[in-house]
């Protein structure tokens, strides 16, 4: 383990602790301004297909968007663990009920979903505890995303309420930072090349 991983470690609690202290209905309202900018973001609008997690424990919940992105006509992928060799892959999801109890108790698209692939998945939605001035995140600490996102070349979406984005986060090489970060009160832009 090294320094940035302890380091990292020590951040989670703290950020974890901030989320769980916005009152349930507040963060509900938060949750349903940043699925509203999402909607009106040009990185939704223009994506014909989505990577996004699927929401658990306090994370900003992304269920919403999942059903509208269906309803939208978006293709929709969420991602599955495979802890064996520690990597993630996502499967296209049909409808809803295609979520089941996976990883950690977190839900996962069922066995048997194509694996989504192609340049119809131009956005991936990112979770995160926090994210920093330069779009760097922190996540559960599995390196899941990292791994993942080293071969993807889309529009990297992360979804952050505002007091949880900070000036710096200790990063090691493997980070990827977000493109784009969005709030419930707005956005932070770190790659123009994505406007
Ligand atoms: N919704 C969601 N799905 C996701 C991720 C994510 O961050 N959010 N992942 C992103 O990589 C992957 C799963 N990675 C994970 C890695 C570690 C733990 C974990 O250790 N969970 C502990 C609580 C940890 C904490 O609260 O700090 C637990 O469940 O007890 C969970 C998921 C794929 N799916
Ligand atoms: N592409 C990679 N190849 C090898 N190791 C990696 C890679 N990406 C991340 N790691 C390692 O995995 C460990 C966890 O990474 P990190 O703390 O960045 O996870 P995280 O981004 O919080 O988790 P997650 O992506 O699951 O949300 C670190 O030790 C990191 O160096």
């Amino acid at each position: 383990m090294t320094d940035i991983d302890l380091a990292k470690r020590a951040l989670r609690g703290e950020f974890r602790a901030r989320r769980e202290a916005i009152a349930p209905a507040l963060r509900a309202q938060r949750d349903e301004a940043i699925a509203r900018r999402l909607f009106e973001s040009g990185a939704y609008r223009s994506a014909r297909g989505i990577l996004c997690y699927v929401s658990y424990q306090s994370e900003i919940d992304t269920r919403a968007i999942l059903c509208r992105a269906l309803r939208d006509g978006k293709r929709v992928a969420a991602p599955r663990v495979d802890a064996r060799v520690h990597s993630m892959a996502f499967y296209e999801l049909a409808e809803p009920e295609d979520l089941v109890g996976g990883y950690r108790g977190i839900p996962e698209p069922r066995e048997g979903l194509p694996s989504a692939q192609g340049s119809d998945f131009s956005l991936c939605i990112l979770p995160g505890y926090c994210f920093d001035g330069r779009g760097y995140r922190l996540g559960y600490g599995g390196g899941y995303y990292d791994r993942f996102l080293a071969n993807f070349g889309g529009r990297k979406l992360g979804l952050c309420y505002r007091e949880n984005l900070v000036s710096s986060l200790p990063h090691d090489r493997y980070d990827i930072p977000a493109d784009l970060v969005i709030c419930e009160d707005g956005e932070e832009e770190y790659n123009a090349k994505f406007e």
